[in-house]
């Protein structure tokens, strides 16, 4: 883990941090002159029952404690507050920053990574790091400078007692040092169950049709309880583990302590001192367990903390889809498309292409048809640039894909893949996806053009019906001619329709594909399909197969 990444995260607050600092320090400062006051206050108060003469004025003493106690409370409550919002905000721009660089990630990423882990790293392990912020913030400096300067004050009184302290440093720092490294396994465990426990909840609420279908609830139920458990046994043994080292380090500071009054006894006691600085010492001796504690608590939290940081800087550090930055931005594209010599393979599979040649002319609409798994939605995702080829060229308009900057290119395709994926919002939404100021006109025409006018009109509050996650309270196809009405919505120059009729009755895949007629003019379309309707639509009909694209003659269609 870089400490450069932290710093740079720590400057951009360093205002915040700054006053926090300032507010410590004078809070510890308030702190460390409460043990000598309280001492000169027992040792006045002592000499006169006793009938000495009291040098020092106590109603003064008592004065100046009560106005420190109150300070020291106000500091204290504004430290608090501002850590608290340094450390929100601190999360806050992380977790901005996190969704800005997951979603920049290429798709070959998401197809890799375990959602589980994504949304465990922005909710859960993120929360860690806020108690993390929060504590150290506001506690470290505090509980370094009252450490330190109760420290100086034993030296102060008496240097040779004083030096108990340094000698107990190893014993602390073996201490922390074994619980952390247990506490930093147990913890990872704790954040991999955590992760399990997340990943499962989505996958089974995403599966539950399924689950209800085959009549297999109590097995995931089951499974759920199990994960569920383990995660409890493991964040119980990390509470357990956590709760055991800041009151022992804290014990044997007051058994240091303790030993030292019984060793030193005499010496401390001994003829001249006066009494107030015995109370002096015995108090400073008692503040410096506080600190101890506060500090093996926070090291606690950090251990904890330190595998969300090093996964958070691991997301972080990870290369983002190229081409968002560079690249030329382009205006509206004529919509030729040429794909040379291309050859392409997923990650550790055998290539879909090898040597992939294919040229669609501007207008043109082109239908690609082949057997499952030949490689046609590949083709798309490289031509929208989700994949790079291994070899050869796309090129769009005659321009090199790769040269283009990489939204300007993508805005240049209308796509309906085939699944249609929607969101949890209304019908307007889902068309306009995430232009807000999108024209209700605008809607209305695209959602006529999909051949989705009449069923939105039935639905109960027509453009403005809530449709559930993905769409769940349509059939498959109005979901289709959502997605299409969302595609042809953009008024893209290029239109790629991946199965998108797939689930069309016949008679509203004719009506589509005669209202089409008007609708793709001036587009080049690339329809991937095997119904006739649709191939019927087409300049050319292609099919994909092993060996590449090849032409087939209108009567194979
Ligand atoms: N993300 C991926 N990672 C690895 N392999 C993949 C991935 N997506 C697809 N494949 C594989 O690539 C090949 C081509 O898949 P593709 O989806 O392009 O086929 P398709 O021609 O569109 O099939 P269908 O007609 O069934 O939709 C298949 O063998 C598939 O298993």
């Amino acid at each position: 883990m870089s400490l450069k990444f932290w710093i740079e995260w720590a400057l951009k607050f360093k205002r915040h941090l700054l006053l926090i600092a300032a507010l410590t320090l004078l809070s510890s400062a308030a702190t460390l002159a409460l043990p000598w006051l309280a001492a000169q206050l027992l040792g006045g108060v002592l000499a006169g029952s006793s009938g000495q003469s009291v040098s020092l004025d106590l109603t003064q003493v008592l004065v100046a404690l009560v106005v420190i106690l109150v300070l020291m409370t106000l500091l204290n409550i504004a430290a608090a507050v501002l850590s608290e919002s340094s450390s929100t905000r601190i999360l806050t721009e992380l977790r901005k920053r996190i969704y800005a660089h997951v979603q920049m990630m290429p798709i070959a990423f998401h197809d890799d990574a375990r959602r589980g882990d994504i949304l465990a790293l922005t909710s859960y392990e993120v929360g860690n790091l806020s108690d993390f912020l929060a504590a150290s913030l506001a506690n470290a400096p505090a509980q370094i400078v009252t450490a330190l300067g109760a420290v100086a004050v034993l030296f102060l009184i008496d240097p040779a007692m004083a030096l108990i302290v340094p000698l107990l440093v190893p014993a602390f720092y073996v201490l922390a040092k074994v619980a952390g490294r247990r506490l930093r396994e147990v913890s990872q465990k704790v954040r991999g169950a955590e992760a399990e426990l997340i990943a499962i909840t989505e996958r089974d609420l995403a599966m539950l049709p399924a689950i209800k279908s085959f009549a297999v609830e109590a097995e995931h139920r089951k499974n759920f309880a199990a994960a569920a458990e383990k995660s409890r046994k493991l964040a119980l043994g990390q509470a357990r583990l956590n709760a055991f080292i800041g009151p022992v380090m804290a014990l044997f500071a007051a058994v240091a302590a303790i030993g030292v009054l019984l060793v030193a006894h005499d010496q401390l006691s001994g003829e001249g001192r006066p009494v107030s600085e015995l109370f002096a010492f015995l108090l400073y001796a008692a503040l410096l367990t506080r600190p101890v504690a506060g500090l093996a608590n926070i090291y606690g939290i950090y251990q904890m903390a330190r595998g969300t940081l090093a996964r958070l800087e691991g997301v972080l550090s990870l290369e983002p889809e190229p081409g968002y930055d560079e690249g030329d931005t382009i205006g509206r594209a004529d919509g030729g498309i040429a794909f040379e010599q291309v050859e392409f393979g997923y990650p550790g599979r055998a290539p879909v292409f090898r040597d992939l040649n294919l040229e669609i002319a501007p207008g043109e609409i082109v239908a690609l048809t082949g057997e499952n798994g030949v490689g046609k939605s590949t083709l798309v995702r490289l031509l929208l640039r989700y994949y790079r080829p291994d070899r050869g060229t796309i090129r769009l308009d005659g321009r090199d894909i790769e040269a283009l900057q990489i939204q300007s290119l993508r805005r240049q395709f209308g796509y309906v893949p085939q699944r249609a994926l929607l969101f949890n919002g209304t019908v307007s939404a889902n068309i306009a996806f995430g232009k807000a100021d999108a024209c209700p006109q605008a809607i209305a025409k695209a959602a006529r053009l999909a051949q989705a006018e009449d069923f939105i009109a039935s639905l109960p509050d027509g453009l403005d019906t809530e449709i559930g996650d993905n769409g769940v309270r349509l059939s498959g196809g109005q979901r289709q001619r959502i997605a299409l009405a969302r595609a042809l919505f953009c008024d893209p120059p290029i239109l790629i329709l991946d199965e998108a009729t797939s689930m069309f009755d016949l008679e509203s895949e004719a009506a589509f594909v005669e209202d089409c007629v008007e609708s793709l003019e001036g587009r080049t379309v690339m329809i991937i399909t095997h119904r006739p309707a649709s191939l019927a639509l087409a300049d050319r009909v292609l099919k994909v197969g092993p060996g590449g694209v090849r032409e087939i003659a209108s009567d194979a269609r």
